[in-house]
C-alpha cells in the first residue's frame, strides 16, 4: 500500500477550497502504487485524484511533469489533466507535501496483458511520442547511466544479500553499458515507466495513460525497451515473442524504428533492465521493515537484463531487424 502522508479532513477542505471543484463528499486513500501519495475524491461535481508527492519527485521537476499532461491532453492523448487553482497554479501544498488533483482517468488496468492489449500499448507509445513533440520544458533523464552508478553506489556493499556475486556482475554490467550505450539516436519525450499499472483499458480498448512523474528527455527507442521490459516476460521469466512483436508491431504502426533504433533494442533492454533493478534494489535494501508498501522484486529485472544480453539480434524479439 502506498499511503505515505496522511491528511485530515479540515486540511483537505482548505485545500479544496482553493479551487472550483464542488463540495467532498468522501475521500480515500488508494492502495496501488509505490512512489507516491494517492487519494480518490469524490465530489458534488466529478472524482479527483489527489496527488502528494514523495521521496523520488522533485519539486523543481513537477512544472514538467504537470505541464506535459496538460501539453498532451492538448494534442489528443488520453491521459490525466491537473486542475488549476484559482489563482492559477496547478501545484499546492497538503500536509506538507508538494499536492496536486488531477482529472479522474475511467479504466482498469490489466492484470493479465495478452498479446492484442501489447499492441495497442506500442501504438500508444508512439502516439505518445509524437504528442510530445514540441513540448518546451526539458527534462533531462536522472535514472539514465549516471544515476544508476550512483544508485549502485548506495546498494553495492549490501548487493549480495540478494544474490551472492551481485556486486561483481552489476559493476560489470555498468562498465559495458558505459562503454556502449548508444548515442545520437532519434530522442524526445519520454514516458519512461509504461508498465501495466500505468495503462488503462475499456475491456479490450486502451483508455488512457497514467503516472507522469519519471518523464523525461531521452532516446524514443529506450521508452520502447523499458515497455518490452514490462509487458512481454511471463511470471515465470521467458520472454514471449508473441507479445513482444505485438508490441513492436504496434509501436511501428504508428512511428517506425529507424535500422539504428533496431540494432539498439537489445543494448537499450539491457539498460532498462538494469534501471528498474537499481531502483527495485534500492527500495529492497532501505525500506523499512512493516512500512506499509509492496516492495518490488530486484531479480526479476536481473533475469531480464540476463536474457537480453544473450540476444544477438531484434529477430530474437520477434521481427525482423529491417525498418519498417
Ligand atoms: N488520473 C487517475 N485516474 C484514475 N485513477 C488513477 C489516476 N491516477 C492514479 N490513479 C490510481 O492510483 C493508482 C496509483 O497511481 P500511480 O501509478 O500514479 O502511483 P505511483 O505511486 O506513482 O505508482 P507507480 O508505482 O506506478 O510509480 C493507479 O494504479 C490508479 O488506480
Ligand atoms: N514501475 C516501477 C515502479 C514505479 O517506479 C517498477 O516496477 O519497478
Amino acid at each position: 500500500m502506498a499511503v505515505y502522508t496522511d491528511i485530515t479532513e479540515i486540511d483537505l477542505k482548505q485545500f479544496l477550497a482553493q479551487y472550483e471543484v464542488g463540495e467532498l463528499t468522501s475521500y480515500k486513500g488508494i492502495a496501488e502504487g509505490v512512489e507516491n501519495t494517492n487519494f480518490l475524491l469524490h465530489t458534488t461535481k466529478d472524482p479527483l485524484i489527489l496527488t502528494l508527492y514523495e521521496k523520488r519527485v522533485e519539486k523543481s521537476d513537477l512544472p514538467f511533469f504537470l505541464g506535459l499532461m496538460q501539453h498532451l491532453a492538448d494534442r489528443g492523448l488520453t491521459c490525466p489533466l491537473p486542475l488549476p487553482r484559482n489563482d492559477g497554479e496547478l501545484l499546492g501544498e497538503l500536509s506538507g507535501r508538494p499536492a496536486a488533483l488531477i482529472s479522474f482517468l475511467e479504466g482498469m488496468w490489466l492484470r493479465k496483458p495478452e498479446a492484442k492489449h501489447c499492441r495497442e500499448v506500442g501504438a500508444a507509445l508512439a502516439k505518445m511520442h509524437i504528442a510530445g513533440e514540441g513540448f518546451d520544458i526539458k527534462r533531462p533523464n536522472a535514472l539514465s547511466l549516471e544515476g544508476w552508478v550512483s544508485l549502485w553506489q548506495k546498494s553495492e556493499t549490501r548487493a549480495d544479500e540478494v544474490e551472492t556475486g551481485l556486486q561483481d556482475e552489476i559493476a560489470g554490467e555498468l562498465d559495458f553499458l558505459t562503454a556502449h550505450w548508444p548515442k545520437n539516436l532519434p530522442a524526445g519525450v519520454i514516458h519512461a515507466d509504461l508498465f501495466q499499472d500505468n495503462v488503462f483499458f475499456l475491456g479490450d480498448t486502451l483508455s488512457g495513460l497514467i503516472d507522469f512523474y519519471f518523464a523525461c528527455n531521452d532516446m524514443l527507442a529506450y521508452d520502447v525497451s523499458i515497455c518490452l521490459n514490462a509487458w512481454c516476460f511471463e511470471k515465470d521469466g521467458a520472454y514471449n515473442v508473441t507479445k513482444g512483436k505485438a508490441l513492436l508491431e504496434g509501436y511501428q504502426s504508428v512511428r517506425p524504428l529507424g535500422a539504428d533504433e533496431l540494432a539498439a533494442l537489445p543494448i537499450l533492454a539491457r539498460g532498462s533492465a538494469l534501471r528498474f533493478f537499481l531502483t527495485r534494489l534500492y527500495d529492497w535494501l532501505t525500506t523499512p521493515e512493516g512500512a506499509l508498501v509492496v516492495k518490488k522484486d530486484p531479480i526479476e529485472y536481473l533475469r531480464k537484463l540476463r536474457f537480453h544480453a544473450k540476444v544477438e539480434s531484434v529477430a530474437d524479439y520477434g521481427i525482423s531487424g529491417e525498418p519498417a
